[in-house]
């Protein structure tokens, strides 16, 4: 009696306290009793729910999840004042089981949570990413353009294009082979991976996501671990490939750099192996679908480009193809790069963080342990910063400052500057090139369904012709591919000496 009278009250103590802090948490769509929002949880294509909550509530809203306190973050202010200024208390990320720990074995950098080891990697890392490395990378990317312009003379198949030459370039930076076809099996595997792991972390797939505690129980109770070790054993080996292939190859690269690190030395190969191949993996469909979303604002919002080519023409001519240097002095381009990122992001609910302590915002509590959810969706779409924001205009940024649109704080995307450089040449040339057209000749009228609802939201196929603008650019583009150094160990030895020119010490 007196055990069932002390329970009873501990339990009143803690509704108690948990109504009380609840009071404190940011606005939210209503609560039920021990489930919270669980109902309301979206499987898919959770920023359109989540953009809804942010209309109602205000740009701070909290949720819950089963037991999992959920901060959506639905404007730039708040963002930058959580996620940069106070980078010390949301850096983490959420406790993925079944997709971090058990796919990846723990060793995918984006889902590390925010501690030493993260650190190391970051820092092994950061030597290769760094601004200054990342403009020594411009050989390469100026390559695989020219490669994909040339393919896209034969052929209207975009979206593998695109990923081919953001395949190629990372692959050559990584391990010194280049993707030709995306044909090889290196890029099937990663496919293969890529597939898994959005399974893995899709949410409300795995039980054990939910109730972590049950990730104690023996395999034979535990399915999940099974198909989890499955998907590890099949990565590992390619990434391990990967980077043995990398070792043999002639000429520099990351595979040898890394390596080479001195803080390496206490990582083990498999480690070392991840960071590659997480590297590889987050650079090729993020570029390649960024250019996507480029050619379906082309077929859908059309008016821009005789501007964009116009800048184009005055400043490069017909008888050459846009230069690295030539998109400084292009400010219109600048704006279609820019208005391309807010347009459609392709990870519209943007990539998670959690926090490591309570914080107080303008009187609101945010609990330690909350998942942080930077909605990019609601910050692109914020209708007191844009105009018809669903609308394609680059001349909104012509006056005015850029936006983040690699993340936050410091877990922002540490490729940014290979990625910026990746599909800004990519547009330029692209806009240079072609006339880009929808093929039916009509615009496709492009909301919310027009894309997937997973993590990364793609364009649904569209066909798009790509026409030379005249036949002298079918020309020069025939030759500048004719041209160009297709030695790939030569190039990345230039990019070494490139390196060492700006003051950097290569590590192989
Ligand atoms: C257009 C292309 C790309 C876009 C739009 C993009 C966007 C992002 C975003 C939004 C994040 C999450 C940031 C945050 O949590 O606040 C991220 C993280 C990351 N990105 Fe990118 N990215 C791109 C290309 C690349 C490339 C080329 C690489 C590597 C060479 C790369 C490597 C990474 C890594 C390693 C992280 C995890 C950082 C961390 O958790 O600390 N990304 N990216």
């Amino acid at each position: 009696m007196f055990i069932l009278f002390v329970f009873g009250t501990l339990l009143v103590i803690y509704f108690i306290h948990q109504k009380r802090r609840q009071a404190k948490l940011p606005p939210g769509p209503p609560r039920l009793p021990f489930i919270g929002n669980l109902h309301q949880a979206p499987k898919d294509a959770a920023w359109v729910t989540f953009s809804q909550w942010v209309e109602k509530y205000g740009p701070l809203v909290s949720a819950d999840f089963g037991g999992t306190n959920v901060i959506i973050i639905g404007d730039y202010e708040t963002a930058r004042d959580l996620l940069d200024k106070k980078g010390n208390i949301y850096s983490s990320r959420p406790r993925m089981v079944m997709a971090g720990e058990l796919t990846c074995g723990g060793m995918h950098i984006m889902l590390r949570p925010y501690d030493e080891e993260f650190l190391l990697h970051k820092r092994i890392e950061a030597t290769l990413l760094s601004p200054r490395a990342s403009a020594c990378y411009t050989p390469i990317q100026d390559l695989e353009s020219k490669t994909l312009l040339k393919n896209l003379l034969s052929t209207n198949d975009f979206p593998e294009q695109y990923e081919r030459y953001s395949a190629s370039i990372v692959y050559s930076l990584a391990y010194g082979f280049r993707i030709l076809t995306g044909e090889e099996w290196q890029a099937q595997a990663a496919h293969e991976v890529m597939k898994n792991f959005a399974y893995a972390g899709q949410v409300g797939t795995w039980i054990v996501d939910a109730l972590p505690i049950l990730n104690y129980l023996p395999t034979p109770l535990a399915p999940w671990k099974k198909h989890a070790k499955r998907w590890y054993q099949f990565e590992e080996k390619l990434h391990m490939d990967n980077m043995r292939e990398g070792l043999k190859r002639p000429g520099w690269n990351w595979s040898k750099d890394l390596g080479n690190a001195k803080e390496a030395q206490q990582l083990s190969n498999v480690e070392l192996a991840y960071d590659l191949g997480i590297l590889v993996d987050a650079g090729v469909e993020t570029t390649g679908v960024t250019i996507q979303c480029f050619t379906l604002a082309c077929v859908a919002y059309p008016e821009w480009i005789p501007k964009a080519q116009k800048e184009l023409d005055d400043i490069v001519g017909e008888d050459r193809l846009p230069t690295f240097e030539d998109l400084e002095r292009m400010p219109y381009i600048q704006a279609v790069v820019e208005e391309n990122f807010r347009w459609r992001h392709l990870v519209p609910a943007g990539v998670p963080h959690a926090t490591t302590q309570d914080d107080y915002y303008k009187g609101y509590l945010i609990p330690k342990g909350s998942t942080i959810v930077p909605l990019f969706l609601a910050m692109r779409h914020d209708k007191k910063l844009f105009d018809s924001p669903s609308e394609f205009h680059p001349e909104r940024w012509l006056n005015r400052a850029h936006v983040s649109n690699f993340g936050y704080g410091r877990r922002v995307c540490t490729g940014r500057f290979i990625a910026r450089r990746s599909v800004h040449l990519g547009i330029a040339r692209l806009l240079w090139a072609f006339n880009i057209k929808s093929k039916d000749g009509k615009r496709p009228i492009v909301d919310e369904s027009f894309f997937t609802a997973g993590f990364v939201s793609v364009p649904k196929p569209f066909e798009v012709v790509f026409e030379p603008r005249d036949d002298g650019r079918r020309k020069v583009i025939e030759q500048a591919y004719e041209d160009a150094d297709k030695d790939l160990s030569n190039i990345l030895d230039k990019v070494r000496e490139k390196q060492v020119t700006v003051g950097l010490s290569p590590r192989a």
